[in-house]
């Protein structure tokens, strides 16, 4: 069995999964589990690490003043995304408290998948932190900042405004483009994304699980 720099066992297939929010990341991950992979979520990591009583949260509470912490005891996730997606220096102070603990339970969740894994990581800020060197393969899934913008207006309530500003805090189409070993390209149907993916599979993983 290889090993990765920390001495954890590595996944047969080690993915990582990038693009901008409401890309159709998601949608691909799905269409991967489907196929075998054993999919880790950031974003479900991020939720879990700020959870009511942990340290994360408490943390959070410390940097960010009592406005971070909703009247049920939870972080007030849309309190804390309109300060940090508004102010910078308030966004790297939360990054820097959650992302090392998703990174952390990330490489546990992945050496408990085991070495005969294929392993889906999806991060949406894989190119933002750095991290594109830590995968056996990088994919990419780009689509129209104005259709992105539209699908969170309309399937989360933000305002346009809103939506800008979480495109704005991330890596441009271009910088994730130069991190990508594929692009995936989601600028039709839902299905056709799901044909493009099984497409993926075929051409870039099957081949090495002979
Ligand atoms: C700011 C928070 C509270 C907003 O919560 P909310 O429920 O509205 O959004 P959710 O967590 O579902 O994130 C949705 C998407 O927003 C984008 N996003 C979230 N955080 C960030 C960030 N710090 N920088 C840039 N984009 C971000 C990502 O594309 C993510 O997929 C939350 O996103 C958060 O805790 N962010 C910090 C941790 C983080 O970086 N998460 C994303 C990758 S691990
Ligand atoms: N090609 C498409 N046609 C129609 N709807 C789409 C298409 N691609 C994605 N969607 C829809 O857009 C929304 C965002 O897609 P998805 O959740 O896969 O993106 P994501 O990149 O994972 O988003 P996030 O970064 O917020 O986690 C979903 O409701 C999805 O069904």
């Amino acid at each position: 069995m290889s090993e990765s720099e920390a001495g954890l066992p590595k996944p047969r297939l080690h993915i990582g999964l990038t693009g901008g929010i409401a890309s159709g990341k998601s949608t691909v991950a799905a269409e991967l589990a489907a196929l075998g992979a054993i999919v880790v979520d950031a974003d479900a990591l991020s939720r879990a690490v700020v959870e009511p009583g942990s340290e994360g949260l408490d943390r959070v509470r410390e940097a960010l003043g009592p406005t971070a912490i909703a009247a049920d005891g939870s972080m007030d996730r849309a309190a804390v995304g309109k300060l940090v997606f508004a102010d910078p220096e308030a966004r790297k102070l939360l990054n820097g408290i959650i992302h090392p603990l998703v990174r952390a339970e990330g490489r546990r969740l992945v050496a408990e998948a085991g070495p005969d894994a294929v392993v889906v990581q999806d991060v949406p800020l894989l190119v933002e932190t750095g991290q594109a060197d830590a995968y056996d393969l990088v994919l990419v899934v780009e689509a129209d900042p104005a259709e992105r913008v539209a699908r969170m207006v309309r399937d989360r309530g933000m305002s346009e405004d809103d939506a800008r500003a979480r495109i704005a805090a991330q890596a441009t189409d271009e910088q994730r483009r130069a991190a990508a070993d594929v692009l995936i390209v989601n600028d039709a149907g839902l299905e056709d994304l799901r044909r493009t993916t099984r497409r993926v599979w075929e051409q870039y993983v099957a081949p090495k699980l002979t």
